[in-house]
């Protein structure tokens, strides 16, 4: 028998229905998996592709198989959303397209799919009283002040010229022709809409910035269990280059930082945000790991190390090799130089700290990324690709 869930004031969590849109995705699959297994809610998971939560659908005598139903659908036009929408207590928007690749080689696909194809979804909680809980990011902060300070300056070590908090720091983006900023762009107009929903007509809303969070499950291997050609995160890039043995490419050399989270602290901060809605509505919550703060060249160094230990395979000569933004994304690439993340509102209002260092999580995740793809990398690479 299930003990009864108790919110953070200490108040019995009354078992619920959601609407998780984009449930089929790296995100929803893990926060599927924790809603299924931890707790008594209902799951009404929309998606187009459900790859990545199939083993929480069948096989029909699982013990929550009366949780959780599957709705292949494009939110894009299908009439069947706001039903969807207004059969559950909560909405948890996760669907967009979310890899940095895409942003200034698909721009309108970025924008439409971040702004345009929300709108509806805000429109149906808005106007049958629905919560929503809308997944922004960390990105809508865009480069640091700090990045515009001459490189001798003090104020530079000030981390009020670096750190990032919801309610008192800018969005400063590049220049329109640089449309990596499309993404970001777009996740900022639909927090300001959601915002101006919940100022002008009550809509009961939390929205989350997500600051990398990482771990199975995310993105796909290239030629694996995705398109050859595609371009996925980082963690998915660098596993790619480590499974094929090839030196791991660092974007304009790798300078950029930023702050990983393991997926799995992060979906204790989403779980609490669903249990707590007294104390999550009206907020946007920074969910990341201050501590866990590296380069992209030290995070490659990091993963070389890793991947070493758990593959028992030997090192590579020369691991990492520089190439330029514009060779590896094209036209239009620009970067965060800094993502930390300041903890004050989900500490005071959630009380959620991570707890996995970078070391820990790069050891489970690469460890399930050599049993999952390792076999298959060297049965593609054996066999001659089609002339
Ligand atoms: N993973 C991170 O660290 C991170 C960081 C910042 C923001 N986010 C945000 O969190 C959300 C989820 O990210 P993720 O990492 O799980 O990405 P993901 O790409 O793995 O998942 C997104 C899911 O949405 C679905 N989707 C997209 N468009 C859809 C549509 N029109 N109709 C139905 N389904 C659609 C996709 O099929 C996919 O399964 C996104 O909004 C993303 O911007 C994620
Ligand atoms: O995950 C997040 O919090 C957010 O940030 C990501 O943006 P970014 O961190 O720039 O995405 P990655 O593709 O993971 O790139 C991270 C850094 O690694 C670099 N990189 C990436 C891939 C690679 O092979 N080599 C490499 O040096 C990129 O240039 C960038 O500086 C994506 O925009 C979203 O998932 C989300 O908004």
């Amino acid at each position: 028998m299930a003990t009864t869930r108790i919110d953070l004031d200490g108040r019995p969590v009354k078992p619920i229905t959601i609407c998780m849109i984009g449930a089929g995705g790296f995100i929803g699959s893990h926060l599927c998996e924790k809603l299924m297994s931890e707790t008594p809610h209902r799951v009404l998971a929309l998606d187009v592709y459900n790859d990545k939560i199939k083993h929480l659908l069948e096989p029909e005598s699982l013990p929550w198989a009366t949780r959780i139903q599957f709705h292949r659908l494009n939110i894009k036009h299908d009439s069947r959303l706001e039903g969807l929408i207004k059969m559950a207590d909560l909405t948890i928007n996760l669907a967009a397209i979310c890899t940095p690749a895409d942003y200034n080689t698909r721009p309108l696909d970025t924008i439409y799919s971040n702004f345009i194809d929300a709108l509806p979804v805000v429109k149906y909680c808005s106007e049958n009283n629905r919560r929503l809980i809308h997944f922004s990011t960390c990105e809508v902060y865009g480069k640091t002040i700090q990045s515009f300070l001459p490189k001798d300056s003090p104020l530079r070590q000030d981390p009020a010229y670096y750190v990032l908090k919801e309610d008192t720091s800018p969005c400063i983006f590049g220049s329109i022709e640089k449309q990596r900023w499309s993404y970001a762009c777009a996740k900022q107009l639909i927090e300001r809409l959601i915002y101006a929903e919940g100022a002008e007509n009550g809509l009961e809303f939390t929205i989350v910035r997500p600051f990398n969070w990482i771990g199975p499950r995310m993105d796909f291997i290239p030629g694996i269990d995705g398109p050859s050609e595609g371009v996925p995160r980082v963690l998915a890039c660098f596993s790619n280059n480590l499974l094929r043995r090839e030196p791991l490419k660092l974007v304009d050399g790798g300078k950029s930082q930023r702050t990983f989270v393991y997926i799995k602290d992060a979906i204790e901060a989403v779980l609490l945000m669903i249990e707590n809605p007294d104390r999550a509505n009206g907020h946007i919550f920074n969910v990341g790991n201050p501590n866990n703060e590296v380069t992209v060249r030290q995070l490659a160094e990091m993963m070389t190390k890793v991947y070493t230990k758990v593959s028992g395979e030997p090192y590579l000569e020369s691991p990492t090799i520089d190439v330029s933004s514009k060779e590896f994304y094209g036209e239009g690439y620009d970067d965060s130089d800094k993502r930390i993340p300041d903890m004050t509102i989900i500490n005071k209002q959630l009380g959620w700290n991570p707890k996995t260092s970078l070391w820990d999580l790069l050891e489970s995740t690469l460890t399930y990324q050599h049993r999952t793809y390792a076999e298959a990398i060297k049965k593609a690479m054996v066999k001659p690709t089609a002339s």
